[in-house]
């Protein structure tokens, strides 16, 4: 296939609420297919295709000849890759929040056994290795063909029921317990848990969707589907002031994640080397929670009422106690009344770690709207995503407290959960899970 270089982007903006992409994070795409750049005659039909990003602006009419190609946008020639060498971990975990963003879990169908598994799983792994890179089969749908790799990241995990579907029910890490239930829980069983569960990243919704169809059609015959949820995050460069996401309340939602460069980033967050099940040192568990937020409840607050519930500011994310968004909070200070200044209910405080025992989890989210319920209440919340090595210690310690009584639990529903292992990078030649499914 022949390759054109395609100009040096500019560096995408720091956003802060996400980690740095430090191994699994994004690169940006030098080589592209000439398909890419330049559109093509064929499978775009006459109209030819316009260059994603930048070329986008022209307008499909001026497309029609092969010119001199306008370079990707930072935002779509951005490239995250599926394997890396330094890296341990799957893309999706670490990398920048993305805008748009799709959950979807499956079931094997019956009679879909270890080896079929394992076959599916390959095929993901090859599909998502591909569209990452930004490759796009000429024969599918078309929908992402004029686009970028635009920072997509597919990630998969396996939930409990995988292990006894394919016979390694002694291969399942006791991590993977199912999760107590939780006074604030209303969940919807059929919108939780499964087999298999595939998170979907990128910065462009069409190269999202595509995604999903293709791995959904890679499943046929062998995994049906179970749920899925579709999700959003401001889009990178839509703010002059990167700074940590917003979530649908309003709020600075972000701030206090571990960091990569902390000193305990890798403990807290990936399995260690010398983690009982083998197949899963250097991968991590996720714990994903639909919460839908009682945003007609909510907005009738004050401001002043909002940042107590928190513990923060809502206009830049700092502590009640004082300085700016990366300010410690000061959980000892009292105000004149003599009363803590960061309320013994704040949600930033029950959640903390100093209030936990040190446990901590790196929160990766995205917004979701689905309309509007019967009564005119916004269908919107949090797809609450969540990442540790150890969900009993990390995810199962805060909400265990945060259910006793956080001043945030009452604008809250939990409306599904999941909780799936999510093995290590796929190594060259291979694909995610190989070590569990042929070991
Ligand atoms: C069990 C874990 C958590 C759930 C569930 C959860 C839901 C949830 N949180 C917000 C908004 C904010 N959370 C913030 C901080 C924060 N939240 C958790 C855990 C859960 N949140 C932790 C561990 C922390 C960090 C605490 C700390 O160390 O300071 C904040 C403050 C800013 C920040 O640090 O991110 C906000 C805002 C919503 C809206 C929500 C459910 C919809
Ligand atoms: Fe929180």
């Amino acid at each position: 296939m022949s390759k054109r270089t395609a100009k040096a982007p500019e560096p995408r903006a720091p956003e802060p609420q996400a980690p740095a992409p430090e191994p699994a994070g994004p690169r940006t795409a030098l080589t592209l297919s000439r398909r890419r750049l330049l559109g093509t005659v064929g499978a775009a039909g006459a109209a030819g295709l316009v260059v994603g990003g930048a070329g986008g602006a022209l307008g499909t009419a001026a497309a029609h000849e092969e010119g001199p190609a306008a370079a990707l946008s930072s935002l779509g020639s951005t490239e995250v890759p599926f394997r890396d060498d330094r890296a341990k971990q799957q893309a999706g975990i670490t990398t920048p929040l993305q805008a748009s963003g799709h959950l979807v879990a499956f079931d094997l169908a019956p009679g879909s056994d270890r080896k079929a598994a394992a076959a599916l799983l390959r095929r993901w792994s090859r599909t998502a290795e591909e569209l990452m890179a930004g490759r796009t089969p000429d024969a599918d749908t078309g929908v992402a063909l004029d686009a970028g790799p635009s920072s997509l990241t597919v990630t998969f995990g396996l939930g409990h029921s995988f292990f006894d579907r394919t016979g390694l029910t002694k291969h399942r890490p006791d991590q993977l317990d199912p999760l107590p239930d939780f006074s604030a829980d209303a969940l919807d069983p059929e919108r939780s848990n499964g087999d298999l569960w595939i998170q979907i990243g990128a910065d462009d919704a069409l190269v999202a969707f595509h995604a999903l169809r293709a791995l959904q059609k890679d499943a046929a015959g062998t995994a049906r589907l179970r749920w899925q949820m579709n999700g959003f995050n401001r889009t990178p460069g839509a703010t002059a002031h990167p700074m940590t996401a917003r979530n649908l309340m309003g709020q600075v939602d972000g701030t206090n994640n571990p960091k990569p460069t902390d000193a305990d980033f890798d403990r807290r967050i990936f399995v260690g080397r010398d983690a009982e099940q083998e197949w899963m040192r250097g991968g991590s568990y996720a714990v994903v929670r639909r919460i839908r937020m009682l945003l007609d409840d909510w907005e009738k607050r004050s401001r002043h009422e909002q940042e107590r519930v928190i513990g923060r500011r809502k206009d830049n994310g700092a502590p009640l106690t004082g300085g700016s968004e990366t300010t410690p909070m000061k959980l000892d200070a009292t105000g004149a009344d003599g009363l803590p200044v960061i309320p013994a209910n704040a949600h930033a405080r029950v959640a903390a770690p100093e209030s936990n025992q040190g446990a901590a989890m790196l929160r990766r989210p995205f917004s979701y709207h689905d309309g509007f319920r019967e009564d005119g209440a916004p269908d919107a919340g949090l797809l609450f995503v969540c990442w540790q090595a150890d969900p009993l210690r990390a995810f199962t310690q805060i909400q265990r407290k945060l259910d006793r009584g956080d001043a945030l639990s009452p604008f809250l529903r939990h409306e599904a959960s999941g909780l799936y292992a999510v093995p290590p990078a796929a190594v060259p030649g291979g694909y995610v899970g190989q070590p569990l499914l042929e070991g």
